[in-house]
């Protein structure tokens, strides 16, 4: 088997006497989208967070592509190739959809936020940050400002945004959350026609879009890997029904 780009080996987090994450083990294989479900407060956005470098764990390692990313800050992380979205949308209001782009595209090019005036009136920019529009239904509103757009749109916005910084690897935190029937349909396209481009871990209570999407899935229950397998692995998996659905419940 190829070399996963993401191999996540017994990582911890505790916040107190509680174990957030708890030895958990993990991997994302090229060109995969890896979905990671679980009910609240299984420690899913703490996992995140650890990868992304933005929470410090007790322990356990994290590499990408086979480089260690355990002493790097979240500036580098981003730098070698890894990029989240969030639960809550976390966008410049004031600025327009292609304005929020550029500025990606600015900080990816290794450019500080205090140049940022430049990305209103730099063509090239502009260009580029315009490229990243393509296939989100965004394409004729890259000059409204943000605080205009539809829930929908500023999650599709945000996805623009992250892969303007061009990841390796994309950590999806609830890409579904709060859409309408329409806006996740939209959002699944958009997360297919990305799958050869980018890999992908995917954090996503809406379990129709994680088995649309899912190559393989990992079941996160009070912060411990319970179960990890392809869709129909999952979907038979007994101690998954029980823990993460109750008894008796259909997993779809
Ligand atoms: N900064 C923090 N300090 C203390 N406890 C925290 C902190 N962040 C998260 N927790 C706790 O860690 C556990 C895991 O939370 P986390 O947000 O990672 O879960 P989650 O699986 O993402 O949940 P949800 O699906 O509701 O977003 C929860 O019990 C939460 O209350």
């Amino acid at each position: 088997m190829a070399q996963p780009i993401l191999n996540v080996r017994g990582l911890v987090k505790r916040f107190g006497g509680l174990l957030a994450t708890d030895h958990v083990d993990l991997t994302v294989q090229p060109g995969e989208i890896h979905a990671l479900i679980g009910p609240n407060g299984a420690g899913k956005t703490t996992l995140i967070s650890q990868l992304m470098g933005e929470l410090k764990p007790n322990e356990g390692t994290v590499e990408l592509a086979g480089q260690s990313l355990d002493a790097l800050p979240t500036a580098r992380r981003v730098g070698l190739g890894l990029a989240r979205t969030f639960q809550i949308t976390c966008l410049l209001p004031d600025y327009t959809v292609l304005d929020n782009i550029a500025l990606a595209v600015q900080v990816r090019q290794g450019h500080s936020f205090r140049f940022w005036k430049n990305v209103r009136s730099d063509r090239s920019l502009r260009d580029e940050a315009s490229t990243f529009l393509t296939g989100t239904g965004l394409e004729p509103r890259e000059n409204e400002l943000v605080a205009n757009l539809s829930h929908g749109e500023q999650k599709q916005l945000e996805l623009a945004i992250a892969l303007a910084t061009q990841p390796r690897l994309l950590l999806l935190d609830e890409p579904m959350a709060g859409l309408g029937h329409a806006e996740s349909q939209q959002m699944i396209k958009t997360l297919r026609g990305l799958k050869n481009q980018v890999s992908m871990l995917l954090v996503e209570h809406d379990m129709d879009a994680v088995f649309a999407l899912a190559d393989r899935i990992s079941v996160l229950v009070y912060g411990r890997v319970i179960a990890s397998g392809s869709v129909d692995e999952i979907r038979q998996n007994p101690e998954v029904r029980t823990a993460y659905l109750g008894e008796g419940d259909e997993l779809c």
